[in-house]
């Protein structure tokens, strides 16, 4: 059995300072930090030594010619990849307030609550992203009990947010501006905590073209309403667009995993991502609706031959932002029904809930795969 540290409340975290847990390693996370580890001895054995990286030339310069040297003995390299943001605006600031999520940088201690996060998973639904850190909390064999997994974002009720070990669950609402919102908090947190080799995961349910409802849709690439792999982000007055692309080894890895899991039906597609559920996914019971049945399945048609295999409401601003931002992403989202036969959701509860266990237990057995935690593969 394993134990991993709770976050520390407001109070700890204005008492307490200084290094974070991290998962394993022990090691604390000081700013930019490399890596190196030592490949002569036996693979993943314990021989590794951590150098910090400071921002000064001359120091930099020192490191550069140690690696060098350090190559030139025959060791491997590999460089920790941290959490970026992209605004010269937030080095300025005294205090970074994250206002939806109930934290700050100077009312909590972000590296000791949250330094040693690897694994983030996101999802609409606040529900749903509790029930999943409970599943996480019992699949990682942790010795607490349920009653230690609080929400850390109780003092708000825009998102709740559940850490188990290295694994956080936040809940996003529904569509971009909610989600925008939560990524660019949820970012900067990661960020200020010194989080490195995060895996970012949307769980989601969605509406499925031409596949089995239940199945489990694996993105290699979120596409607008117009099956185009970006995203339009409007800045000021101007329109920037942003690319889309997701991890496409981290989808393959997850759909490999998908296949040990028996009578699991998952693949591999694009996915839509639109502004509305009504209108803008075509369907024909929204209280507005002035298109033909001809055209709604035409459009849905079009968007099967273009390879969209679901829809939802998400995928490519999430896309955008964590590939800006440094983190690998993916989103696994199971279809409720199939939009070329019906546009209302007719699930009973149980089934729902089933199907929405779908991507969780998926990235369950990722997650402990890629923790080493294989043995206990649901
Ligand atoms: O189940 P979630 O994660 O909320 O995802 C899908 O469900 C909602 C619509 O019902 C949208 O948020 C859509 O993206
Ligand atoms: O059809 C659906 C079902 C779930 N979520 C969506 O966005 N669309």
């Amino acid at each position: 059995m394993q134990s991993f540290p709770q976050p520390a409340g407001k109070k700890d975290a204005k008492r307490k300072s200084g290094s974070s847990e991290s998962w394993r390693s022990g090691s604390p996370n000081i700013g930019e930090e490399m890596q190196l580890r030592d490949t002569r001895s036996c693979a993943g054995s314990e021989h590794e030594s951590h150098r910090s990286l400071s921002r000064e030339d001359l120091c930099i310069c020192r490191i550069l010619q140690g690696a060098a040297q350090f190559l030139c003995q025959g060791h491997t390299l590999t460089m920790k990849r941290f959490v970026h943001v992209k605004n010269p605006y937030l080095d300025t600031m005294d205090e970074d307030i994250l206002y939806h999520l109930d934290l700050g940088t100077k009312t909590h201690n972000l590296p000791e609550m949250f330094g040693d996060v690897k694994f983030v998973c996101v999802g609409g639904s606040p529900n749903r992203m509790r029930a999943f850190a409970l599943f996480m909390h019992k699949e990682l064999g942790l010795v607490e009990g349920e009653e230690d997994i609080k929400d850390i974002c109780a003092g708000t009720d825009r998102y709740c947010m559940f850490k188990t070990g290295p694994v956080l669950s936040i809940s996003h609402g529904m569509g971009v501006p909610s989600i925008s919102i939560m990524l660019h908090e949820l970012i900067k947190l990661l960020h200020h905590a010194r989080c490195c080799d995060v895996t970012i995961i949307r769980i989601g349910t969605s509406g499925g073209i031409g596949i089995a409802p239940g199945s489990v849709v694996i993105t290699d690439t979120a596409v607008d309403s117009f099956f185009k792999p970006q995203f339009e982000q409007v800045i000021l007055d101007n329109v920037v667009t942003r690319s889309t692309e997701l991890d496409k080894e981290l989808a393959e890895e997850l759909f490999n995993c998908s296949k040990k899991i028996p009578n699991f039906p998952a693949l591999i597609g694009h996915t839509m991502c639109t502004y509305d559920f009504y209108e803008g996914q075509g369907r024909l019971d929204g209280a507005l609706c002035s298109f033909s049945r001809e055209k709604k399945l035409d459009y849905l048609k079009r968007a099967y031959e273009a390879g969209v295999r679901n829809i939802e409401m998400e995928s490519t601003v999430f896309a955008a932002m964590c590939g800006l931002c440094g983190l690998k992403a993916a989103v696994v989202c199971v279809t409720l029904l199939d939009r070329l036969d019906c546009d209302q959701i007719t699930l009973s509860h149980d089934v729902l809930m089933e199907y929405q266990r779908r991507p969780q237990l998926l990235i369950s057995n990722f997650i402990k795969k890629k923790l080493g935690l294989c043995d206990q593969i649901s």
